[in-house]
């Protein structure tokens, strides 16, 4: 797959493909793998002045249309931008499929309430939740299995891997195959190693110029998607390490497997029961992570009283209902903010000069 190759036949376009960084008004988007002769090649570009205009902007993740491609340059315009299944707010991420957690067996300890913590966060988003625990290599077979069991009766099936010594890693890789995953986890747990195991020498580079990016004067939040080399992509991004209870006691249940479970098969006498003292409930009892449940509902509940006391903030997304599927429309600009043509080639350039585009 090499970039800046001027195709020996003519594309016929639009060509899709996912936009997979952003900064100001640029994009790069990947053409689908699938496209003849054209699969897989980068493509920096800005958007076209009708979604300037009507303010429709493109995030990371977002499935695009491109024309008026130079294959010289690999530059292009992206002409329209495909409703999403999902979105993140922080980080902002289209269309992600999974929240992949990822916590260390040891070295951090793995501390149990953090880690309910981080699984009830990735929970709310209401995406797939997937359990990595990574450094295998340091804890002995029973430990592991121990974790795992424990872990079980949370309702999950974590996926054991050590970068170390490469388990589980490939296996990690071939499930994570087709899908935008975002990585999260505290620090110290493996995650850029883990990363830069599933990316191949070749995206080393992008996984470096990233590095530059983030750091660059025009950044403020900044994230990228990487392709592994089964097509997967993945977001490694420090959005997710505060993991705060931020919803409501009534959304809170809905992240705890257990209560799921609990609920699906009996019901509390009260519908809108908290778990907490009611009476005839079905939840309340002798599961390990009911005391978890209670100290994160009384962190909901302060929450909730902290949201009704501030004014109202306009969503951040328009849901548009129809087919029974949720679907996010891109969200409109509050401004459209004209640049001259000057500085749109100038930033064009920066951008790709930053991102290491030739
Ligand atoms: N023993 C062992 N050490 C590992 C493994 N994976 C990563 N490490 C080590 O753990 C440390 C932290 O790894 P990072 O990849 O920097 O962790 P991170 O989660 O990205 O941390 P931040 O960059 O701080 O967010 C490094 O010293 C790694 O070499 C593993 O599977 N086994
Ligand atoms: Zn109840």
């Amino acid at each position: 797959m090499h970039q800046n190759l001027t195709p020996t036949h003519p594309i016929s376009t639009p060509l899709v493909g996912t936009v997979i960084a952003v900064q100001a008004n640029f994009c790069q988007v990947q053409i689908d793998p699938e496209t003849e002769a054209v699969g897989g090649k980068l493509i920096l570009c800005t958007r076209r002045a009708r979604l300037q205009k009507i303010g429709v902007s493109a995030i990371v993740g977002d499935r695009v249309t491109i024309d008026e491609v130079d294959w010289q340059s690999a530059k292009g315009v992206v002409t329209d931008v495909f409703p999403r299944h999902s979105l993140l707010d922080r980080p902002p991420v289209a269309n992600a499929d999974r929240i992949l957690l990822v916590f260390a067996l040891a070295e951090p300890a793995l501390d149990s309430f953090l880690l309910s913590k981080f699984l009830v966060k990735a929970e709310s988003t209401g995406l797939q939740v997937s359990l990595c625990l990574n450094k295998s290599d340091l804890v002995t077979d029973m430990q592991r299995q121990e974790w795992c069991d424990r872990l079980s009766n949370w309702g999950y099936q974590p996926i054991v891997i050590s970068v170390e010594t490469g388990v589980g890693v490939k296996e990690l890789q071939i499930e994570l195959d087709r899908q935008i995953t975002v990585f999260a986890g505290h620090s110290g747990v493996g995650k850029s190693s883990l990363t830069n195991a599933l990316i191949p020498d070749s995206n080393i580079r992008v996984a470096r110029v990233s590095g530059k990016l983030s750091r660059g004067r025009h950044t403020t939040r900044h994230v990228q998607l990487f392709t592994m080399p089964t097509g997967g992509l993945i977001a490694d991004t420090p959005g997710f390490n505060q993991p705060d209870i931020a919803c409501t006691p009534t959304e809170l249940p809905r992240y705890f497997p257990e209560i799921r479970q609990r609920l699906a098969i009996a019901h509390c006498q009260f519908s809108d029961c908290t778990h907490r003292d009611e009476p005839n409930c079905v939840v309340r009892g002798d599961w390990e992570r009911y005391a978890h449940y209670l100290d994160f509902l009384a962190d909901s509940i302060a929450w909730e009283q902290q949201l009704q006391s501030q004014p109202k903030l306009e969503s951040s997304l328009k849901q548009k209902s129809g087919s029974g599927k949720k679907q996010y429309e891109p969200k409109l600009d509050s401004k459209y903010r004209q640049i001259s043509r000057h500085t749109l080639i100038q930033s064009l350039d920066e951008l790709a000069e930053e991102l290491d585009v030739d």
